[in-house]
């Protein structure tokens, strides 16, 4: 049996973690009181215990619940942004490239990846990897989350009305936290244009990269595109690319479209005659883009099933 400590384990990302892992007799976990979840001594013992540690926290306090852990054989799979690009750690999207699920398997530090990078690299490195897009372009991506990305602090801000509960822009500034890790895993020499939002809903996540045709290297169709995606992705365990004639016949998409799962769809759409195209990921940020993926980081590391215990 694999022992688990949640670090954070009663916050957003905890809980859903925790409940993904009900019921599931491969696992025992490590449990602290309401007393002592942020008690650093009853935290140190429960981070040196463990066989998998679950960081479900700030990026300070996962740094420092990283230099608590002594134990060599402590293993840590952490949700927070810390360590994204960091060295000695392995990116936790198994469908980043090709290898990566088994560097993932075997890894003793593995940095689950953030929400809106998960719908960009999903959709992007098929396409740097493959050369169609210069690592020299600079890329734009918009993205709407539901709230329950703002963890607890959002969640509450929205649910007491405090705050208007409007659709609205942020990361203004450029500067969002997840720019980074989006640049330095799809390759890029330039950090893409990011602007998110966050939109009245609990949760749910679009995320969408507008793209000319002047922009490949190569002249490509609609198709091409596709069929790019859907052969990097085709052995994924929770990434669909769905079929163009799909794409073709939407003339929407909702916040919602994957909400309450583990799973994210790609959609390419596109003007031919204008040459224009529009990929665009569905997720859930509390699935997909965290707690999803996080399980299914787990169940690698500790040699489950991909999926056991994932909402399909
Ligand atoms: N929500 C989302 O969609 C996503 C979140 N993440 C990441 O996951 C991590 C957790 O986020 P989220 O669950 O949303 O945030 P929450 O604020 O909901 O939860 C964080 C939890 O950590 C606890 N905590 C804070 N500091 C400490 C500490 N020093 N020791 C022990 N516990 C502590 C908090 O307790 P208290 O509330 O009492 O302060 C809370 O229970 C963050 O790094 C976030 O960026 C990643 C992907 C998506
Ligand atoms: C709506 C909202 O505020 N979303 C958060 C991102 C979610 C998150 O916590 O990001 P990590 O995956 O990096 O931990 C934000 O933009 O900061």
């Amino acid at each position: 049996m694999t022992a688990l400590f949640i670090d954070g384990g009663a916050g957003t990302t905890g809980l859903e973690i925790r409940e993904r892992l009900a019921n599931r007799p491969e696992f025992s976990i490590i449990t602290l009181s309401e007393e002592d979840r942020k008690d650093r001594k009853a935290r140190e013992e429960a981070l040196n215990q463990a066989d998998i540690v679950i960081l479900c926290l700030p990026d300070d306090a996962a740094k420092e619940a990283v230099s608590m852990v002594k134990n060599p054989k402590t293993r840590i799979v952490d949700a927070s942004t810390a360590h994204r690009t960091a060295k000695d750690w392995v990116y936790g999207l198994p469908e980043l490239t090709k290898g990566q699920k088994e560097r993932i398997q075997s890894a003793r530090f593995v940095a689950n990846p953030g929400c809106y990078p998960s719908g960009f690299l999903s959709l992007v490195r098929p396409l740097t990897e493959t050369a169609l897009i210069s690592d020299q372009q600079l890329l734009t991506v918009h993205a709407v989350s539901g709230y329950s990305g703002g963890g607890r602090k959002m969640i509450e801000a929205y649910e007491s009305g405090t705050k208007p509960s409007a659709f609205k822009g942020y990361g203004l500034s450029l500067k969002h936290k997840h720019i980074p890790e989006m640049q330095h895993h799809a390759g890029l020499t330039m950090p893409p244009i990011f602007s998110p939002a966050v939109s009245p809903c609990y949760r749910g996540m679009l995320v969408h990269v507008p793209l000319s045709a002047g922009l490949f290297s190569q002249k490509v169709t609609l198709e091409d595109i596709h069929h790019i995606l859907a052969a990097h992705h085709q052995d994924s365990a929770t990434i669909r690319v769905k079929p163009l004639s799909e794409s073709q016949d939407m003339t929407q998409i909702e916040i919602e479209h994957c909400a309450n799962s583990d799973r994210m769809e790609l959609f390419v759409f596109g003007n031919e005659s204008t040459g224009q195209i529009l990929l665009v990921a569905a997720l859930d940020n509390l699935g997909k883009g965290a707690a999803g993926a996080a399980v299914q980081n787990i169940n690698l590391m500790s040699g489950c099933p991909e999926t056991s215990g994932l909402r399909l």
